[in-house]
């Protein structure tokens, strides 16, 4: 089942685009990564899914229902990290949060004391007293106080340090167990390959594909820098997949694509000091689906 389904979701701002004809399914259950550069409409498309903004053309379902006419009671069943958080600096966190949890027919207590201590954020602070990752933190635990069945989240790990981004994505692994979906916008393709189990790449307003992210590593290929111990030949590295091959001394960097087991026994027939396998970053997956379609 989907439980969020876009069917050719136009927005524009006066003259400028927002986003173009997006359409994408989100299944229940998954966590589903929505990746793009700044400005490519990851938020636009969000704010349209809540009702917070209205679409020039096409429509949304979430749980089945329009996400317009059905919007209050939807509402309900979301949790909502928005990408920037804003607050009435004066509050307590722990009344801000009571005040959330006021919108919803439920005790939210006992969650947020849970969801607190997870993410290590002081109730009894004042708002205005906060870092920017404690006020991230407050978001997170609004967004989730009333235990969801879908969470969307803005660019979410803006602002955590390393170590609350790795408990943030453990609360949210613990969710998706409970069999909670999850829609995930970043611009940080790495992060997204962690959690999800599929993306829609969205660029200037357009999606470019939606892939399982298994597809979307085995199609690209890896980046390699060798530093050998000997000077080679720039034919050692003559074997199918490798391109941009560049040798210099005794430092080879070269892009492959294809069976690794081949180019890692080449590489292992001769004395290296050091080597180093990357991902292609974000922009580069971008080029290989334009050149795909082209
Ligand atoms: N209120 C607005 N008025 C005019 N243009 C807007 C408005 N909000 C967004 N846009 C434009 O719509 C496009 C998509 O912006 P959006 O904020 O959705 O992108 P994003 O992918 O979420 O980027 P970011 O990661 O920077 O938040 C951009 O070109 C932006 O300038």
């Amino acid at each position: 089942m989907n439980v969020i389904e876009i069917n050719n979701l136009t927005k524009t701002y006066g003259k400028s685009r927002g986003i173009t004809d997006i359409s994408f399914n989100v299944e229940e259950g998954e966590i589903f990564g929505f990746i793009g550069p700044n400005g490519a409409g990851k938020s636009t498309t969000i704010r349209t899914l809540l009702s917070l903004i209205y679409p020039t053309s096409g429509s949304a379902k979430i749980f089945g229902k329009d996400c317009i006419a059905f919007a209050p009671e939807i509402k309900k069943q979301i949790g909502y990290l928005p990408s920037e958080v804003f607050y009435y600096d004066n509050m307590k966190v722990i009344d801000l949060l009571k005040y959330s949890a006021s919108f919803y027919k439920k005790d939210c207590t006992k969650r947020i004391k849970e969801l607190a201590e997870i993410m290590d954020l002081d109730l009894t602070k004042k708002i205005d007293d906060l870092s920017l990752g404690n006020k991230k933190k407050v978001g997170i635990v609004q967004g989730l106080l009333h235990e969801p069945k879908l969470i969307i989240l803005d660019e979410p790990t803006s602002g955590l340090d390393p170590l609350m981004q790795q408990k943030f994505f453990e609360l949210l692994e613990i969710e998706h167990q409970k069999g909670v979906t999850v829609l995930f916008s970043s611009h940080i393709l790495s992060e997204v390959q962690r959690l999800c189990s599929r993306v829609a790449i969205i660029k200037e307003g357009k999606i470019v594909t939606v892939e399982k992210i298994s597809t979307l590593q085995e199609n690209n290929y890896k980046k390699f820098k060798i530093h050998t111990k000997a000077n080679l030949d720039k034919s050692y590295f003559d074997v199918a997949g490798v391109s941009k091959l560049e040798v210099e001394g005794n430092n080879v960097s070269f892009l492959f694509k294809g069976n690794l087991n081949i180019v890692l026994k080449k590489i292992a027939e001769t004395e290296i000091a050091n080597v180093w396998i990357e991902e292609p970053d974000l922009e580069e997956i971008f080029m290989h689906y334009y050149v795909k379609e082209a």
